[in-house]
């Protein structure tokens, strides 16, 4: 007969350890009645999938604390979610910075830069700024629709311009497009060392304001950063160039 003591601690288990209590049954290889029952005789081999079944336990617990950690702190965070907020009355100014990071400015404003450009060398690397922010577009939203995560509770949802996939956070098209942006102008502009400071800085600031203003759990911004870091890489793996895309270069040439 169970006690009671192990009954209170079976209906106490926090669900976060359901999953570790259900894989030790009265036959779990290494409960106490098993050890009980194989005294005597060589313990048998524990079956592979046995070890194997523990270790997603412990990933999951780890997202789960990690996801845990990640919307306390990007409530906590969310100062400017609204006008009544903590910081409310700075929300207009992180809804600039919001356009400043959205995709519609710079993709208009890149087209018209490549329709005004009378260099061929300009015209090569704002056709592949074009290129990178529609591949951006393209890239953070297949992401958002196959994770599809929630924005935030306390997120309002009175955006500049959205598409669908934008009701979903994870990752922040606005971290992707900052950081692809950032190592593409550092990269590809020749900067005084100040506007090159300005430009990370810019990065950092679109970043934290997604999280105050409560678009996006802080977890969405950091994934965001690194993918558009990585796309940065994959854009100039992929340059294009009047040798590769020569028609391309052709719609341009004046
Ligand atoms: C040509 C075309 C389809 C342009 C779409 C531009 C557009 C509406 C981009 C969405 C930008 C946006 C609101 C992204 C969401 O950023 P999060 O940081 O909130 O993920």
């Amino acid at each position: 007969m169970p006690s009671p003591r192990g009954s209170r601690e079976r209906r106490s288990a926090r669900p976060e350890f359901a999953s570790l209590l259900s894989q030790r049954g009265p036959g779990a290889p290494d409960s106490p009645s098993r050890r009980r029952e194989s005294a005597g005789s060589a313990p048998p081999p524990l079956p592979e999938e046995d070890c194997m079944r523990l270790n997603p336990s412990f990933v999951g617990i780890a997202l789960s604390s990690l996801l845990a950690v990640d919307l306390w702190a990007s409530k906590r965070l969310g100062v400017c979610a609204g006008e009544a907020s903590a910081w409310g009355s700075a929300r207009p100014l992180l809804k600039v910075v919001e356009v400043s990071g959205h995709g519609i400015p710079w993709l208009l404003g890149t087209f018209y830069g490549l329709c005004q450009s009378d260099s061929s060398a300009a015209r090569e690397v704002l056709l592949n700024l074009f290129f990178a922010l529609v591949l951006d577009l393209v890239l953070v939203a297949v992401v958002k629709g196959i994770v599809k995560r929630p924005r935030p509770t306390h997120n309002k949802m009175d955006m500049f311009v959205t598409v669908s996939v934008d009701k979903y956070s994870f990752p922040s098209g606005h971290a992707t497009r900052a950081a692809l942006v950032c190592r593409f102008v550092l990269h590809h502009l020749v900067l005084a060392i100040p506007l090159r400071v300005l430009v990370v800085l810019w990065v950092l600031i679109v970043g934290i304001s997604r999280v105050m203003l409560g678009r996006h759990n802080v977890t969405d911004v950091l994934f965001g950063l690194f993918l558009g870091y990585v796309l940065y890489s994959v854009v100039e793996y992929c340059w294009l160039s009047p040798l590769n895309a020569p028609a391309l270069f052709a719609l341009w040439s004046h």
